[in-house]
C-alpha cells in the first residue's frame, strides 16, 4: 500500500501483511497496543463491522434469493436493466480475451445481470455461488466490492485476503455505485471481477467509466419520465379540475403541484419538511412506463382543506401524505421519519442481538441514552441490569473506586463494609457510558484493560475480578479529534466503536419536528390528566421555525410547558420567546450551535419556567408537581439555575429546603 494513497484505491495492497492481520482478528490475537496504519485500522474497523451484523466468516457460497423474490427484484430494477445492459454488453466485446466478469448489482445487493469470460462466470458461480439472484451488501457476505461500495457510497478495490469471508479470498472485485440523476441516490453498482492472480489496474477506472456512463444514461431517460409524468398530472388536473394536486417522481421528491396556494405552501416546505398542518390524502396513483411495471411517480389527489387545525389527538389521525412517502420508524420510544435515521434505526435493530459495543454520538438531547436503553431492551441481556453512568459527573479522585468497587478499609471516608461498583452492579447486562469524552487518562487505561480481557480489581484488593456486561457509549464530542489531541487513547476509541452510530441533530432532520411535537404534546397531556390542547397553526408555525438548539429534550420541555400554560390551544404566549421571535431577529445561529449553546438555552429556558410557575403558584410544592418533579429535584434546580425560591414563597409555609444529603 503506497503511503497516504486511499485504502480503497490502492493498487500495491500488501496481500501477506493483510493474510496476517486477517488471521490474527479471526484468532482473537489483535494486540491494541500495536503501531498500525491507517490502511490497517480501516482493514480492522470493517471486518468488526461485519462481525457485529453477525455475517459468517466461514460462508463458501453467496446466498441466493428465492426464485419469487428475485422476480420482484427484476421487476422493480426494469429501468436499470433496460439502461444498464447494453452498455455492459458493448463493454464486453472490448474484454473479450481479459479474464473477468462484470456484474450488475441492484440497490440492495442482488445481482441482477453477469456477463464476460464465460469460463471465469462458471468458475465463480460454482466456487463461490456468485450468479445473478445471488446477493453481496454487507450484511449478507461481509465486506466485499459490491457490499462495500453500496455501504461507501464509493469506488472501492477489494482484493484477496481484504474479503472478511475466507471463500472470497481467491478474488479480487473492482465496483463503482451508479449513482441517480440527484447525484446522491445509488441506483447500484458495476462490478468487475477476476481471480486475484488475474488483476489488472485498469479494472477499477474501467468500472467508473461504465457506471458513469449507465448514469448518463440513466439521467435521460428520467427527463422522459419526468416529460411522462407531467402529461399524467395534466390529464389528471382535466378530470379533478376542482381538487389541489401534487406530483411525486420515482424517489417521493415533490415534482409538480397544483397553482393553489395550500399547493404552494407545501410545495415551499417541502424539502425542510415543515408542513402547516399535514395534508390528508383522498387518493393516490401510480404512473408507470407504457409496457412496463417500472414506477414513474405518484399522483396524490388532496382532500378538500375543511380544518387543517391540528390537535394533540393521535386518533382519527387521517391518512397523512407525509405517511404515503415518509413512514415513521420506531426503536422503542425513539420516533424519526427521516431516512438516514431510519436506516441507523434499522441497523441499530440488528446490532442490538449482537454482543458488540457501541459507541452513538450525538449532540445533547438528540436521544443518545433514549436508543442506549432500547439497545439493551431488544438484546438477550434484557432481563439483567441496566446501569446508566454519566462519566462527566464523577469526581477524578472516585473513579476507579466508582467504576471497580473498592473493598472495606480501601481509603478514609469509605462505607466501611466496602461498596461493589458500576462494573459489578451491571453484571451479565449492560453498562452505559455516557459522556465517555470526559473520562481522564488514567481511568481511560484502567477502563481498556476492563474492554480487553474483562478483568479489574476493586481499590484496595489483589483478587481479580471479571466484567460481564456490554457497553454502550455516548458523547457529544469528536472523540477523533480528542484522539488526535493527544487527549482520549486511540486503542480505546476503537474498542468502543466497534459499530459507531451518529444521531443527526434536530436542525438537520426538520421532518421529525412536526412527528415529535405531537408525540410529546400528546405525551404530556396525557402525564398531566388534561383534555385535548388545540395547536393553532400559528403556534405550530412557529414551533417549526425555530432552530432547536437543544434538540428533542428542548422540543419535550418546551411542548411541557406549553401544555401546562394552555388554556384550551397553545397560544404563542405559552412558548419562551426564543422561540417565537422572529427569524430575521433570532440570535440562533443559522447552522449548527454548539452543544455548549443547546445546553445554555435549555438550561436559560429551564430558569424562565421555573420563575414563571414560581410567580404563579408561589408553592413549591405547586411548581414540582406542575412540572411533574420530585421536590427535591426542583430544590436542585433552584440551587443550579441560581434561583432564590424565599422571592417568591410565602413565609411559613412549609417550603423549607430539604437535607442537601436527600437530593437525588
Ligand atoms: N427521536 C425521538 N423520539 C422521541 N423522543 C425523543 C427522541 N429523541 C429524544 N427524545 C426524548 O428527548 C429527551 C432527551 O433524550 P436523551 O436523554 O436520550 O438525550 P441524550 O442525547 O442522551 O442527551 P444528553 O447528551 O444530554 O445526555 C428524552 O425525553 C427522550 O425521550
Amino acid at each position: 500500500m503506497k503511503p497516504n494513497a486511499s485504502p480503497y484505491l490502492g493498487f500495491d495492497k500488501d496481500a501477506r501483511g493483510v493474510k496476517s492481520l486477517w488471521e490474527r482478528f479471526n484468532a482473537g490475537l489483535i494486540d491494541t497496543e500495536e503501531r498500525r496504519d491507517t490502511y490497517q485500522q480501516l482493514l480492522l474497523h470493517e471486518w468488526q463491522r461485519c462481525k457485529a451484523l453477525g455475517v459468517d466468516v466461514a460462508m463458501t457460497m453467496g446466498r441466493r434469493l428465492s426464485d419469487s423474490e428475485f422476480r420482484l427484484r427484476m421487476q422493480a430494477e426494469q429501468l436499470l436493466l433496460e439502461t444498464a445492459v447494453p452498455i455492459v454488453r458493448d463493454v464486453d466485446r472490448f474484454l473479450a480475451d481479459v479474464p473477468g466478469i462484470m456484474i450488475l448489482i441492484d440497490r440492495s445487493g442482488c445481482a441482477l445481470h453477469i456477463s464476460g469470460d464465460p469460463r471465469v462466470g462458471e468458475f465463480a458461480a460454482s466456487r463461490t455461488g456468485i450468479v445473478v439472484g445471488s446477493q453481496w451488501d454487507e450484511a449478507t457476505a461481509g465486506t466485499n466490492g459490491i457490499g462495500t461500495a453500496l455501504a461507501k457510497r464509493q469506488p472501492v478495490h477489494v482484493f484477496a485476503s481484504e474479503h472478511f469471508c475466507e471463500g472470497w479470498q481467491s478474488w479480487s472485485c473492482c465496483a463503482a455505485p451508479i449513482f441517480d440523476a440527484d447525484g446522491h441516490t445509488v441506483l447500484g453498482v458495476i462490478d468487475y471481477t477476476t481471480m486475484a492472480s488475474d488483476f489488472r489496474e485498469q479494472a477499477l477506472a474501467l468500472t467508473v467509466s461504465v457506471a458513469n456512463s449507465i448514469q448518463a444514461r440513466m439521467t435521460m431517460h428520467r427527463e422522459l419520465e419526468r416529460s411522462r409524468l407531467v402529461t399524467a398530472f395534466s390529464e389528471a388536473a382535466r378530470r379533478y379540475p376542482f381538487d389541489d394536486m401534487l406530483a411525486l417522481d420515482h424517489a417521493g421528491r415533490l415534482a409538480i403541484h397544483t397553482p393553489s396556494d395550500r399547493c404552494r405552501r407545501i410545495a415551499e416546505n417541502w424539502a425542510s419538511g415543515g408542513f402547516e398542518g399535514t395534508p390528508a390524502v383522498r387518493e393516490t396513483f401510480e404512473v408507470t412506463a407504457p409496457n412496463s411495471e417500472s414506477r414513474i411517480g405518484t399522483l396524490i389527489l388532496l382532500a378538500k382543506p375543511a380544518s387543517y387545525d391540528r390537535v394533540f389527538l393521535p386518533s382519527n389521525t387521517p391518512s397523512s401524505l407525509r405517511d404515503a412517502v415518509e413512514p415513521v420508524k420506531r426503536f422503542g420510544h425513539f420516533l424519526t421519519r427521516d431516512p438516514d435515521t431510519r436506516r441507523m434505526l434499522a441497523e441499530l435493530e440488528r446490532v442490538a442481538a449482537a454482543d458488540v459495543n457501541v459507541l452513538i454520538i450525538g449532540e445533547t438531547g438528540t436521544g443518545k441514552e433514549l436508543l442506549a436503553r432500547q439497545l439493551h431492551a431488544s438484546s438477550p441481556r434484557r432481563a439483567e441490569p441496566y446501569i446508566a453512568v454519566n462519566c462527566g459527573a464523577i469526581s477524578e479522585d472516585l473513579m476507579e473506586s466508582t467504576f471497580f468497587g473498592y473493598v472495606r478499609g480501601a481509603f478514609s471516608g469509605a462505607d466501611p463494609r466496602g461498596r461493589a461498583g458500576y462494573f459489578e452492579s451491571a453484571k451479565g447486562g449492560t453498562l452505559f457510558l455516557d459522556e465517555v469524552g470526559e473520562l481522564p487518562l488514567a481511568m481511560q487505561a484502567a477502563m481498556l484493560r476492563v474492554l480487553e480481557d474483562g478483568s479489574y480489581q476493586r481499590v484496595g484488593s489483589c483478587e481479580t475480578q471479571q466484567a460481564r456486561c456490554r457497553i454502550i457509549a455516548a458523547t457529544h464530542r469528536n472523540l477523533e479529534q480528542l484522539v488526535a489531541q493527544g487527549r482520549f487513547r486511540q486503542d480505546l476509541y476503537f474498542r468502543l466503536k466497534i459499530v459507531q452510530k451518529s444521531i443527526k441533530p434536530l436542525r438537520e432532520r426538520p421532518c421529525d419536528l412536526t412527528l415529535l411535537i405531537d408525540q410529546f404534546g400528546d405525551a404530556m397531556r396525557q402525564k398531566h390528566g388534561l383534555p385535548t390542547v388545540q395547536l393553532p397553526p400559528d403556534t405550530r408555525a412557529a414551533l417549526e421555525r425555530y432552530r432547536w438548539p437543544g434538540n428533542a429534550r428542548e422540543v419535550r420541555n418546551v411542548i411541557e410547558a406549553a401544555v401546562l400554560c394552555a388554556d384550551g390551544a397553545i397560544g404563542l404566549e405559552c412558548l419562551p420567546p426564543e422561540v417565537t421571535r422572529p427569524p430575521e431577529t433570532s440570535t440562533e445561529p443559522v447552522v449548527a450551535g454548539t452543544a455548549g449553546e443547546g445546553l445554555a438555552a435549555v438550561r436559560d429556558y429551564e430558569r424562565q419556567l421555573i420563575l414563571g410557575l414560581l410567580r404563579k403558584y408561589r408553592k413549591v410544592n405547586h411548581v414540582a408537581s406542575a412540572l411533574g418533579i420530585a421536590r427535591s429535584t426542583l430544590y436542585r434546580k433552584f440551587a443550579e439555575l441560581a434561583i432564590d425560591q424565599s422571592e417568591f414563597t410565602q413565609a411559613g409555609h412549609d417550603e423549607r429546603p430539604i437535607a442537601r444529603d436527600g437530593i437525588h
